[in-house]
């Protein structure tokens, strides 16, 4: 990944936080307390459901579309993504939240750095802390992967590195079928998908979040309320619920995790892309009192140079471009200085 990825955030350092032993705190303690969480209430949760999309069926491209359009989410099977190395990735997350915060802090995210172990970046924009744990992954994770685990460190790197490979080639296809949907079909039409319109330099985030158990889940935030910087995301979450989304009309919806499914969520990129046609979901984790949970989220996005703005097929006299060019990088600058307001600050 070029550095000119992680300038971004050069110019908003993160605060350090003092990072805890989840496992030591039997209460919550008050810097935890989210005061107003703005819970729907429970009927909410029963009516309305993700959309599922089995990538196999003829009529997926329709499904996504009708899915990006009415949720910003979907979940996926038949992806192509095996169960054995989906068990390794969480085995490797496991193994990497369990090792003692010391060993953690060796690998700790500078405060101007994108790649390693800390709180979600997000953390500087609320006043409660988040009940969760972090390690960013931007290029190869040879370096911090050495300090968590110097005898096996290359073990889990060629976990990561095949996984990464293997979401990039799912996100390519994902990105044909959500283009596809909205009426994009000529492959030329996005020039930086490459000669083989595989999307070979597109870049991408691995991001593993670790939820611990949680002695008061109902006052606690795992991951607060937001959008993804990216064209599209894959998550992978453990066994454990916790994932929710914001529909208008709605309320706060859970995403259940499907047994062997992934969850793939519109980013602002794709919003902007499609000039307001997908728009980028909010979404936020919850964590859990008797069960810790894992999640893997691949962040999808162009290649630095590339300037996303609304498609020109999309645009005509009745319809405005409504938002300007961005790269990802300079996207990225705008999130880390106005969080949720980016994508209102790039509307022209
Ligand atoms: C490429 C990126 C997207 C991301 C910031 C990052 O540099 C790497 C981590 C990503 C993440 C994951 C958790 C939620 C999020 C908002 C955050 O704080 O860090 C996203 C960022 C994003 O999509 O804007
Ligand atoms: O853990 C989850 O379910 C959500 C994670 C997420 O939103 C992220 O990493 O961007
Ligand atoms: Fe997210």
């Amino acid at each position: 990944m070029p550095s000119r990825f992680s300038d971004a955030f050069r110019a908003h350092p993160q605060q350090q936080l003092k990072h805890p032993d989840f496992t030591s705190l039997h209460e919550l303690p008050d810097s935890y307390a989210w005061n107003q969480r703005d819970d729907p209430s429970p009927e909410t949760f029963a009516t309305e459901s993700v959309p599922l999309v089995d990538l196999n069926d003829p009529n997926a491209l329709q499904g996504i579309g009708h899915a990006c359009k009415t949720w910003g989410i979907f979940q996926v099977t038949n992806h192509g993504i095996s169960t054995s190395l989906l068990d390794m990735v969480e085995h490797t997350c496991r193994s990497l939240f369990s090792l003692p915060v010391h060993q953690k802090l060796k690998a700790a995210r500078s405060p101007d750095g994108v790649s390693g172990y800390g709180f979600a970046r997000i953390s500087s924009f609320f006043s409660k802390l988040m009940w969760s744990e972090g390690f960013t992954i931007v290029g190869p994770p040879d370096e911090h992967f050495r300090q968590l685990w110097p005898q096996d460190f290359s073990y889990h790197c060629d976990v990561i590195k095949e996984y990464k490979e293997e979401m990039k080639k799912l996100a390519g296809r994902l990105m044909w079928l959500m283009l596809g949907s909205l009426g994009i079909i000529a492959k030329e039409d996005i020039k930086w998908a490459g000669p083989k319109t595989d999307f070979k330099e597109a870049l991408a985030a691995l991001q593993l979040n670790y939820y611990p158990a949680c002695p008061d889940p109902d006052r606690a935030m795992g991951l607060a309320p937001h959008t993804d910087s990216t064209l599209l995301t894959i998550l992978y979450q453990n066994s454990t619920s916790g994932l929710q989304v914001f529909k208008e009309g709605a309320g706060w919806v859970a995403v259940p995790p499907v047994p062997g499914g992934l969850v793939i969520n519109v980013g602002d990129l794709m919003h902007i892309l499609s000039n307001g046609s997908y728009q980028s979901v909010l979404h936020r984790a919850m964590v859990n009192r008797s069960h810790h949970r894992l999640s893997s989220a691949y962040l999808f996005g162009p290649p630095s140079t590339v300037e996303i703005s609304p498609h020109p097929k999309l645009v005509g006299p009745t319809h405005p471009p409504l938002y300007r060019p961005v790269t990802w990088n300079e996207y990225l600058h705008t999130k880390a200085k106005h969080f949720n307001k980016a994508l209102s600050s790039v509307r022209v």
